[in-house]
This record gives C-alpha cells, structure tokens and sequence, in this order.
C-alpha cells in the first residue's frame, strides 16, 4: 500500500556555494512536512577546489571526467565538506539529518562506466563521434538504490542526505551526477511511497529565456523536450537535468518539479518553478 508520501529533493552546486540562499532553502527543506530524502551536488565547489590545487575540470556532456586525482577531490568535498557541513546544519534546524555516501549501508552501488562514444549534447561539434574516458563516473541501473535500507531510516525517524559519491561494492568509489542520484532515489522509492521529485537550483524553474526569470514554463510535457532542445530553450546542464526528470515520471514517480531553492515554501500552495507532465 503506497499511502505515504515522500519528498525526494535535489539541491545543486551554485544554491550550496550562496550561504544565504543555502540557509533559507534548509529553513524550507526543514519545515517541510511528511517523509523526505535530501541529494546535493556540489560541482561548482569541487571544480574551485580542484582549480585552486591545479587540477582543470574537464565535462562531457554535463559529466565530470574523473580521474584518481578528481576523484580524490570530489570524494573530500562531496562526502565530507559539503555532506557534514549540510547535515550540522539541518540538525542545527531540528531536522535529525544522516549524511550517507553510496557506500555508507550500501545504499546506492554503481557501475563503473565503460568508455563512451558522445553522440548529442554539448558535441554536435569537435567531440561528436569521439571516445571518451569517463574515469571513476559510475552509471546507476534500476537495482543500484537500497529502497529497504532508506526506508529503514526513515522509520527510524532520520531524513537521509545522500551526496554524490557511490561505490561498485568491490572497494572503488564512483562520482555519479547528482541529478540521476537524486531521479533514481525517486523511483526505487516509489515501489514504497507515493514520491514527488524536486530539482532545485538558482532560477525560477525552466526558462523560456534563460536569462529571464519571469519567463518561467509552468509546465512540459515529455513530447515537448526534443523541440525545447531543438529550438536551443534549454542548454548545457538543464539537458541531463530534463532526461533525469521525465525518466523518473516515466518510472513510477508521481510528480516532479523544477524551481528555485529559496522558494520551495511555494510547492505547497502549487506555484513552485515548473511541473514535469507525462
Ligand atoms: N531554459 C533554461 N531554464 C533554466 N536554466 C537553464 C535553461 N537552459 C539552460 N539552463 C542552465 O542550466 C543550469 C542548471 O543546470 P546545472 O548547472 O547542471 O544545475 P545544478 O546547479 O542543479 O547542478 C542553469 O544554471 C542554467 O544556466
Ligand atoms: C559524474 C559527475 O558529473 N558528477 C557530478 C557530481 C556532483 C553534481 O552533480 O553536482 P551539481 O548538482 O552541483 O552539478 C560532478 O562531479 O560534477
């Protein structure tokens, strides 16, 4: 009987590096009711931290490329900085917050992503057709996330905040997009609950013009996602972000929205950023 509901959200890089922006979203996270899942990113602060070590961040198609160096970054601020930083701060909310990497209860397992040829996205140009190395990226399928270990916390009265790093169960961590963390969660979950899946991030939701927040789309639908690729609506990061979103509608979930962090108090009265459709 799915008659829970559960909120699965998914906070990125440039909402965490904004301390204010960050601070209310977790007031909002926190006064949220009912049963919910945090997933955060944190891109933005792992490529200054690698830039400040020498180390250039090298994406594909919205992914990091890995290498043991990269990994090495991203494993410190994704599962450490960032992931304890957020969960001093819900606790310091009132929220009884649990930060887990991948690996922590074996919550989410990965495969190591084998080498790739780019196809579409950010390479119509130089790289279409080239083979790409992902490094330690690791792909999730439809076993990968724990439903039985997450839903045991939250019996247990915790609210789980998963970060980006996963492991293939044979000692090696793996860096997986938070956007799939977060899409994935939401459809092994929703075996259990009846979820809704929230994206935030700095605007207002997908934009008609990127560049103008009052130009919010209230809602798509999955047949109008090639034409807004087409037409160049949306670029870059919102593509995997749109392929994440009706992925997890097609799976199971039952709703899933796109909007701004400091505004998620608004998904309660409907008017928050953009609803995926069927
Ligand atoms: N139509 C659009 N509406 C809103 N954002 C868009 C659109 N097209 C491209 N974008 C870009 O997508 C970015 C979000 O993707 P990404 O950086 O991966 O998100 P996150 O911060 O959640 O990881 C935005 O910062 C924006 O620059
Ligand atoms: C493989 C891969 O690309 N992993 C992402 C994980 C972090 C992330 O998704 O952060 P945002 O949500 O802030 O973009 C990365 O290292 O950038």
């Amino acid at each position: 009987m799915k008659n829970k509901q559960l909120t699965i959200i998914k906070i990125g890089g440039n909402v965490i590096d904004n301390s204010e922006n960050l601070h209310q979203f977790l007031l909002d996270f926190t006064a949220l009711p009912g049963d919910k899942i945090l997933v955060h990113g944190g891109g933005k602060i792992a490529t200054e931290l690698g830039e400040s070590l020498g180390i250039e961040a090298k994406m594909v198609e919205g992914r990091r490329i890995t290498d043991i160096e990269t990994l090495r970054i991203v494993t410190m601020v994704y599962a450490g900085l960032i992931n304890k930083n957020m969960v001093a701060q819900l606790q310091a909310k009132g929220s009884n917050a649990i930060g887990l990497s991948g690996a922590d209860g074996n919550v989410i397992k990965a495969t190591k992503r084998p080498l790739k040829t780019v196809t579409h996205g950010a390479a119509p140009g130089p790289l279409a057709g080239a083979v790409i190395d992902y490094g330690f990226v690791g792909d999730l399928d439809e076993n990968s996330v724990s439903s039985t270990t997450l839903d045991s916390l939250l019996k247990a009265g915790f609210v789980p905040v998963l970060c980006a790093i996963t492991h293939d169960g044979d000692t090696q961590l793996l860096n997986t997009n938070a956007d799939t963390i977060a899409s994935s969660v939401a459809v092994a979950m929703s075996g259990l609950y009846e979820t809704r899946l929230v994206y935030c991030f700095e605007k207002k939701g997908v934009l008609k013009d990127v560049n103008d927040d009052a130009s919010v789309v209230r809602e798509i639908r999955a047949d109008e996602f090639e034409g807004l690729k087409a037409d160049g609506t949306v670029q870059g990061g919102m593509i995997p972000k749109l392929h994440n979103a009706f992925e997890a509608i097609k799976k199971g979930v039952s709703a899933v929205y796109i909007g701004k962090a400091d505004e998620l108090a608004e998904l309660a009265e409907g008017t928050f950023g953009t609803k995926m459709l069927k």
